[in-house]
């Protein structure tokens, strides 16, 4: 059963176990507060009996009074014991849901978040796990303790006189068959708005991301625009939602009271047929009023229920994503990288890569050019496992990357991307990235080998800086430096440089290589560069045009060759002399 309602609701074994304690505590909060109704019965039956055989009906006061008390301090525990396994437990569990979404998305591969929108993720991993901590704390295990309870309560109430038993519960299974028959329409409905708030929501995180360029291009009145039509639809969706749910639930409320009225009906006509004691009338009476109340909280709740399945699925899709696994402990031979006919597409259609095959060796630095979109930046993602090949073959030492763990493989990789991520942490911490147990002082000789020390001794608090998020309060060559230190600091037998200096001026530039080519001896280097400076120090070109290597070998014999490589090296050479047609240089 565990397994069941582990499946059902998306929870971790320990939340299915605590989902089934909550309703059992659920089921004896709600039987406790049918106790006062014995009390209150026992009391109106001594009362009468002392007043029928003239004796004192404050005889028995003092009895009930500390049987009472009894009772409270019985409901009280019952009660505390139901909010500990309902909220503690729920917020354990949300917490785990969260930590196991994360560790998830950690062991994806790159392709999942390819095909996901990020903002959907980010929406999925904080406000549906809300949301569902929610549903668990406070809708579930109530739906379920109250379906229970009032079965037993039933159950009791038919055996005592099935006849007020009828009164009072006919009404219920209609009330339910009203709300979980009108289920379809909820569903629709609130899928719809849960969809129409995700639009909105995923076009305001765009726009705050993009709202450089949006103002760049002069498009902030159309953006808005459409954002205002995204927000107005889902204002109409929810309030359609809300009107759908409240016509369902409120008609199957007052549906409920109609039993109220049925029971005083019944039971007038019983006692006055002289088959039912006034006491008996008295009981059934406010034993209904107490049994109606959490129901219908319950059928309020039941539309959160049903909402709540279209996050839970949402959930299981990212649960039973296939991960990147492989062998954590494997042995290298060297730190060649071989790319053996590699096949590569981001999605089915169209090939990105074709029958890709190279070596970049040990102690060599290998260079991928080519024209924009040839393949580069993905061919070098690949040989780190970021995604698996789909035909062919990549090793490193010998072993096929794909048998390896992506951790245990990322070790060997030091990597500077074109689009450096930062954290809003201080200069210092973003650099130790790159190795978290480097001490203060290796952390520094990174930093100054890439070049960092000019502009972060400028900074007011140095290296303790707290840099925004994603270094926005830093330039792209600044951001690339601290990147490079990070790559320095790692010190990792294979290195990958996908355009890592190209937002460095000369200067910079010239200083950041040297550093690098102290870190690059004996090490596999693959680099990915349009400046035809950086290339021609390279031991190894490889040209890939349209995902096909189009020309290999050393630059200087592809140079003499007199294909794409030297057609690329003397139109750089051209575009150099280059000037604005505008510009002070060209007029007379
Ligand atoms: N994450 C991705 N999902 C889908 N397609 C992608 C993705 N990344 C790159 N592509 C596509 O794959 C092709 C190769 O891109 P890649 O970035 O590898 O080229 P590149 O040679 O490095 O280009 P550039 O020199 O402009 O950086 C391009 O057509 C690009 O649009």
């Amino acid at each position: 059963m565990i397994g069941k309602i582990q499946h059902i609701y998306a929870l971790t074994e320990r939340g299915a176990k605590d989902l089934v304690k909550a309703t059992l505590w659920t089921v004896a909060a709600n039987l406790s507060l049918m106790l006062p109704v014995g009390l209150l019965i026992m009391a109106l039956q001594d009362i009468i009996d002392a007043l029928m055989s003239g004796g004192d009906p404050a005889a028995e006061i003092w009895s009930i009074t500390a049987l009472g008390a009894g009772l409270l301090v019985l409901i009280y525990i019952v009660h505390w014991f139901q909010y500990k396994a309902l909220y503690i437990a729920t917020y354990i569990e949300s917490a785990n849901r969260r930590i196991g979404l994360g560790e998830k998305l950690r062991q994806l591969p790159l392709s999942f978040f390819g095909q996901r929108d990020l903002s959907d993720l980010t929406a999925t991993m904080m406000s549906d796990c809300s949301a569902l901590e929610q549903a668990f704390s406070h809708f579930v295990p109530q739906l379920w303790g109250t379906i229970i309870s009032t079965v037993l309560i039933a159950i009791g109430m038919l055996t005592m006189d099935w006849r007020m038993g009828l009164a009072v519960l006919w009404v219920l299974p209609v009330a339910f068959l009203l709300t979980a028959g009108s289920r379809w329409l909820q569903d629709r409905f609130g899928t719809r708005n849960f969809l129409a708030k995700r639009a909105a929501t995923d076009s305001l995180q765009e726009l705050l991301e993009t709202v450089k360029d949006i103002k760049a291009c002069n498009q902030k009145e159309k953006y808005l625009h459409g954002l205002d039509e995204k927000m107005d639809e889902a204002e109409r969706a929810t309030v359609r939602s809300e009107l759908v749910t409240g016509t369902c639930v409120t008609s199957a409320q007052a549906f409920l009271k109609l039993g109220l009225a049925t029971t005083v009906l019944v039971g007038v006509n019983l006692l006055v047929g002289g088959s039912l004691e006034l006491a008996t009338l008295l009981i059934y009476l406010i034993a209904a009023s107490r049994l109606y109340d959490p129901i219908s909280t319950t059928l309020a709740n039941m539309a959160a229920v049903f909402s709540s399945q279209i996050k839970i699925q949402r959930m299981r899709e990212i649960e039973q994503q296939p991960v990147q696994t492989g062998a954590k402990s494997y042995t290298l031979k060297n730190y060649d990288i071989a790319f053996d006919r590699v096949k590569f597409a981001y999605d089915q259609r169209e090939g990105v890569l074709a029958d890709v095959s190279f070596t970049a060796r040990q102690g060599e630095v290998t260079a991928l050019v080519g024209p924009s979109g040839g393949g580069k930046s993905t061919a070098a993602k690949l040989a780190a496992r970021f995604w698996d090949v789909d035909g062919g073959r990549i090793t490193l030492g010998g072993v096929d990357v794909s048998t390896v763990e992506p951790e245990a493989l990322l070790k060997n990789y030091a990597i500077v991307f074109q689009d450096v991520v930062l954290f809003r942490d201080t200069v210092m911490e973003n650099i130790r990235l790159g190795r978290r147990d480097a001490s203060d002082q290796e952390v520094l000789a990174a930093a100054r080998a890439a070049q960092c020390d000019t502009f972060v001794q400028k900074m007011p608090e140095g290296y303790q800086t707290m840099i925004g998020e994603n270094g926005a309060t830093l330039s792209g060559g600044e951001r690339q430096r601290i990147s490079i230190a990070r790559a320095l600091l790692k010190n990792a037998p294979v290195i990958l440089l996908d355009e890592a200096t190209a937002s460095l001026d000369v200067e910079n530039e010239s200083a950041v290589q040297a550093a690098l080519s102290g870190l690059v001896q004996d090490k596999t280097v693959l680099i990915i560069a349009h400046r035809m400076r950086t290339v021609m120090g390279a031991d190894k070109v490889v040209v890939l045009v349209g995902g096909k290597v189009a020309e290999m070998g050393c630059p200087e014999d592809l140079v003499k060759k007199g294909g794409i490589f030297a057609h690329m090296v003397a139109l750089q050479t051209q575009s150099q002399s280059w000037s604005l047609p505008g510009s002070t240089k060209e007029r007379p």
